[in-house]
């Protein structure tokens, strides 16, 4: 596993913003937006393209060859819904498709309660949207369902990463071909496993509803 910490003054700044618990949602959801396309800039390095020739105003023949990304984006619902936008903005040739899963904020447990995904991802170059690494158990348990389906090739592009959720993917993912694309680590895992000093519950700050 690879981890990828976008270390630039617009990202700095954007993420203050959305911290500060005085930022409204509409605010909140402006700057998620505008966070992950920064990212996403990053975190696409290596995106996988597919070869496509045309003709310019100029050349009377084809043969100007260009590249198509290709990937499969998958937001985690909620808060991975307000990544969505400025991702298919940035790769509007990339398909989308949807994990819905929930932390129980009593047993930490992960449940999966919405799916909408190609049965068959085999060889599939995925990038997964989720604001929040906090335990780590909702992206350890969204990488392993697309394992599951043949992906070979997962990205992860999160806003906030707690140490220990790192610490936790690591140990269970080993040398598989999985990155994390952060705008931050930060300090620690409160007792109720929100990340300190975090920006607060994202699905709330995005949407403004208790889940
Ligand atoms: O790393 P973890 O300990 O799994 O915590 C991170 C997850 O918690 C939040 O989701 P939540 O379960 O609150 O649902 P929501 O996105 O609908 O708010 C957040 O959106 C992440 O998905
Ligand atoms: O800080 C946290 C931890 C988990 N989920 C969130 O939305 N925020
Ligand atoms: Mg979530």
């Amino acid at each position: 596993m690879r981890t990828l910490v976008v270390d630039h003054p617009l990202v700095a700044h954007k993420l203050t913003v959305l911290r500060d618990k005085n930022t409204p949602s509409p605010v909140f959801r402006q700057l998620a937006e505008e966070l992950v396309t920064l990212l996403a800039y990053e975190a696409t390095r290596e995106v996988r393209t597919e070869p496509v020739t045309i003709e310019t105003p100029i050349t009377a023949t084809v043969g100007t060859a260009f590249t198509k990304p290709t990937p499969l984006v998958v937001p985690i619902l909620r808060a991975g819904l307000g990544m969505l936008e400025g991702m298919v903005k940035l790769v509007p040739t990339a398909e989308v498709g949807f994990l819905g899963m929930a932390r129980d904020e009593e047993t930490l447990d992960i449940v999966t309660y919405a799916e909408r995904l190609p049965e068959d991802l085999t060889g599939r170059q995925v990038f997964v949207l989720d604001p929040m690494l906090a335990t780590g158990g909702t992206l350890s348990e969204a990488i392993k369902f697309l394992f599951r389906r043949g992906a070979s090739d997962v990205t992860c592009i999160c806003l906030l990463a707690a140490p220990e959720g790192l610490a936790r993917l690591e140990a269970g993912l080993g040398d598989a071909n999985v990155k994390i694309v952060l705008a931050s680590i930060d300090e620690r895992l409160n007792e109720k496993a929100y990340i300190v000093p975090g920006l607060g519950d994202a699905g709330d700050r995005l949407y403004g509803l208790a889940k």
